[in-house]
């Protein structure tokens, strides 16, 4: 995985299509994402396994899940290929103890509800991801509220990002990369390759 270093881990989420992911790796995205969760942007293992296939080695390939079971996130992510898992539900430890003993990268999706923000690490994921309480739903919160993340926490500020706000969200909480999914469509679900240009750019700019 680019480990990121100084610079800022950008992850684009939600693609569907080769135009998607060639926008997203041609912008120099470090990460995308396949939704397999309940979603518009949902895809099904072949047509992810076939699009992780275009993916260079350099991005990280990210498969998303909300409240599924176990065994089906495990065969979803075997038939996709994607190498890292991500995970906005009710999961517990043990089934992140579990998948990191078969090799994925974890990352964990967290809601920020009224300003209280999770620990890193809480259930041994690799990467936090934070987020607004409806995960994917282009709706941003309070990003002040972030306070105490330590240099060498990896962390992720999703929810409601695009173009416009980027620097404004990674200057006031100061995160280790960040995620976007609405921010850079047209439409629920249909991605715009000048959006993910532009986003990838002011990311940069800022961080
Ligand atoms: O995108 C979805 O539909 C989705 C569904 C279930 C779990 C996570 C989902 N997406 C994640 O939501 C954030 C950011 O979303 P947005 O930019 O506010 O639209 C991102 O982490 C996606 O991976």
């Amino acid at each position: 995985m680019n480990d990121a270093g100084p610079s800022l881990f950008v992850k684009i989420c939600g693609l569907r299509t080769e135009r998607d992911v060639a926008a997203a790796v041609g912008a120099g995205a470090d990460a995308v994402g396949f939704v397999f969760a309940e979603s518009p942007r949902r895809v099904g293992a072949d047509v992810a396994a076939e699009l992780v296939r275009g993916v260079p080695g350099r991005v990280l390939t990210v498969g998303v899940f909300r409240d599924q079971p176990l065994e089906e996130v495990r065969a979803l992510a075997r038939g996709s290929g994607v190498r890292a898992v991500q995970l906005h539900g009710g999961e517990g430890r043990s089934d992140y103890a579990a998948l990191a003993a078969e090799g994925w990268t974890l990352i964990r999706g967290a809601g920020v509800r009224e300003g209280r923000v999770p620990s890193h690490g809480e259930m041994g994921e690799d990467i936090l991801l934070l987020d607004a309480p409806v995960p994917g739903s282009g709706t941003s919160w309070d990003w002040t509220s972030v306070d105490g993340f330590g240099p060498g926490e990896r962390w992720l500020l999703a929810g409601g990002l695009n173009a416009g706000n980027v620097g404004a969200a990674v200057a006031a909480a100061r995160p280790w990369g960040v995620d976007v999914s609405s921010g850079v469509e047209v439409s629920r679900g249909v991605k715009e390759p000048a959006l993910i240009a532009e986003f990838v750019r002011a990311a940069r700019s800022a961080g």
